[in-house]
């Protein structure tokens, strides 16, 4: 897909919205994943998966599609991690894109792009296939490039009540030293009107991590807001974009991970799959 990517780019694809390109010698299928809102076949027998994950702010995409990349085998690829990876670069890019970041904004569907080619071309140089993208793609215009050029199998819509989302959000933390994640918050939604109760606990980090955990710089309850709002404005039309082909999987997280983890492994209809690796293992 980087290949075709880059073809894209280079014959002018932003504003074109043509169509130039076969994939069949990239990607054979893309076959009905869906039943009854589960996944009925996950998993594609002559390439890895190459599957989305939609989901407001703090929803836990980024944890979720680590973890199922992990499983699968395939790289979890965030456009949220490869913007921040320019920021500390410090590259020509770097100014520009820390205003919008910090501000709650999209960056360009044109930088963006640019940032995930390359990620893909290091991937495929790597020997990567497959993926899971997590926060790709982000507008409309991403949707029609990322069809263009690529079948996607599955795209799994996370969700959770906009309450959950800013208390999750604040509490982010990451470790500077080893780079893993952390949530400090306490979660506990009453079941109100119908909607069932939520409640997670915090996620904490080990005494080693403590002192250099590190708070993102667009994690501020102020532009965590601008950030639903933008996602609710831009990223909501996704779903019904990838509802109407069929591959959109609804997912009302019921908890934290624990409760979560084996309800989506149950309904990617991968729950068996984990038992077997971990035999194999
Ligand atoms: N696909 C994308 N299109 C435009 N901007 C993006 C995209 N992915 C990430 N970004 C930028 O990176 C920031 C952080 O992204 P991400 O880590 O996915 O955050 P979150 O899902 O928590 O809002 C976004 O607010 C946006 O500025």
């Amino acid at each position: 897909m980087a290949r075709v990517l880059r073809v894209a780019r280079s014959s002018s694809l932003f504003g074109l919205g043509s169509r130039f390109y076969s994939t069949s010698a990239e990607v054979s299928h893309a076959s009905p994943f869906l039943h009854g809102g589960r996944a009925s076949r996950v998993l594609a027998k002559d390439r890895n998966v190459q599957w989305v994950f939609l989901g407001c702010p703090g929803v836990g995409k980024g944890t979720y599609a680590s973890r199922l990349s992990t499983l699968l085998g395939v790289p979890h690829i965030a456009t949220g991690d490869l913007v921040r990876e320019e920021l500390a670069s410090s590259g020509p890019l770097s100014r520009q894109l820390s205003e919008i970041v910090n501000q709650g904004k999209l960056v360009s569907d044109e930088i963006i792009v640019n940032l995930l080619s390359k990620r893909l071309e290091a991937g495929e140089a790597k020997g990567e296939s497959g993926f899971i993208l997590d926060g790709f793609p982000r507008t409309m215009r991403q949707a029609e490039i990322l069809g263009d050029v690529t079948d996607i199998d599955l795209v799994v819509n996370l969700k959770l009540p906009e309450e959950v989302l800013v208390d999750k959000c604040l509490g982010r933390r990451t470790c500077n030293q080893c780079g893993k994640g952390f949530n400090v918050a306490h979660i506990n939604l009453k079941g109100e009107n119908g909607k069932p109760a939520i409640s997670m606990d915090p996620l904490l980090p080990p005494p080693q991590c403590m002192s250099k955990l590190i708070t993102r710089a667009d994690d501020t309850e102020e532009v965590v807001k601008a950030r639903l709002r933008i996602y609710n404005e831009t990223s909501q039309p996704l779903e019904e974009y990838y509802r109407s082909k069929g591959k959109l999987m609804e997912f009302d997280l019921p908890g934290g991970i624990p409760e979560s983890w084996p309800r989506l492994l149950e309904a990617l209809r991968l729950d068996d799959y984990e038992e077997k690796q971990s035999v194999a293992a």
